[in-house]
């Protein structure tokens, strides 16, 4: 699967977030990095088709989308989990799953098997019985990445989906992230070690660009020693920023 942006601006009114932004999605796991309001959601819902780009192309395995209809067909495809997806509390885990793989296009004799696969993947099959109310936040995110890959689409977006989790949630979820390889995985973060530990690629949203795309080990060596930071990458994504905000 790739997913390609060519030039594209987006935004909500006349409030500009990206700006020209060329970009082109291959397997692996990619993160997206920037400060609070850099629109890396906004840029995760223009991947996922649910925000048409104001202007510029978003092409699928070479296919323009083009009109709703287009973006409707790419979405079997694509599993997004949003910053703070909403659910039905008084939902069975495994229904909530099964919702996903109906809107995904799941042949309805597949939904179940489909479902105890994915949450298989997030260890939650013991749970898949238990009410979405009764979950802790690590548990619940769990089912929000069971959701995302439910089906099996080839590119799954995931807005922040380690906050909340305590240590040993974060070492599960690299994991399930690292099993996922295989497929496109964007996910955005705040956490550098994150990025460090299961990225193979990283994206530095700043000022409505993107202002970095390559490897973990490139941004790393952008690191000057005279910058804040308590790792090379810490330092490299320091080097990114306007000299006013490099200064804590
Ligand atoms: N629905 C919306 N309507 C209007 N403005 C919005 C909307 N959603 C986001 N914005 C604005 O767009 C900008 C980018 O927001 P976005 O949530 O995409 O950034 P972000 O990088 O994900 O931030 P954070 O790290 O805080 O989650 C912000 O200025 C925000 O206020």
């Amino acid at each position: 699967m790739s997913l390609h942006l060519s030039n594209i601006h987006q935004g909500y009114g006349s409030d500009v977030i990206i700006r020209n932004l060329t970009i082109d999605l291959k397997r692996g796991v990619i993160g997206l990095l920037g400060p609070n309001g850099a629109g890396k959601s906004t840029l995760l819902r223009t991947m996922a088709t649910i925000m048409p780009p104001k202007s510029g192309e978003i092409s699928l395995d070479g296919t323009v989308i083009r009109d709703e209809r287009a973006a409707r067909r790419a979405r079997n495809e694509i599993g997004y989990l949003p910053q703070n997806f909403g659910y039905d509390p008084g939902m069975r885990v495994i229904d909530f799953v099964q919702y996903a793989a109906w809107l995904r296009g799941v042949p309805p004799s597949d939904w179940r098997a489909s479902s105890m696969s994915a949450l298989e993947k997030v260890d939650l099959v013991e749970s898949a019985a238990t009410k979405m109310k009764k979950l802790s936040g690590g548990m619940r995110q769990r089912a929000g990445i069971a959701w995302a890959i439910v089906g099996n689409p080839s590119l799954i977006l995931l807005d922040e989906p380690t906050v909340g989790l305590d240590p040993r949630q974060r070492l599960q979820f690299r994991k399930i992230i690292t099993s996922l390889r295989n497929s496109t995985v964007v996910l955005s973060t705040h956490l550098t070690d994150d990025i460090d530990a299961i990225c193979d690629r990283v994206i530095v949203l700043h000022g409505g660009e993107a202002k970095f795309d390559g490897s973990v080990s490139e941004l790393s060596a952008t690191a000057r020693a005279d910058l804040p930071g308590n790792s090379d990458l810490e330092r490299g994504y320091m080097s990114l920023l306007p000299a006013e905000e490099q200064r804590l």
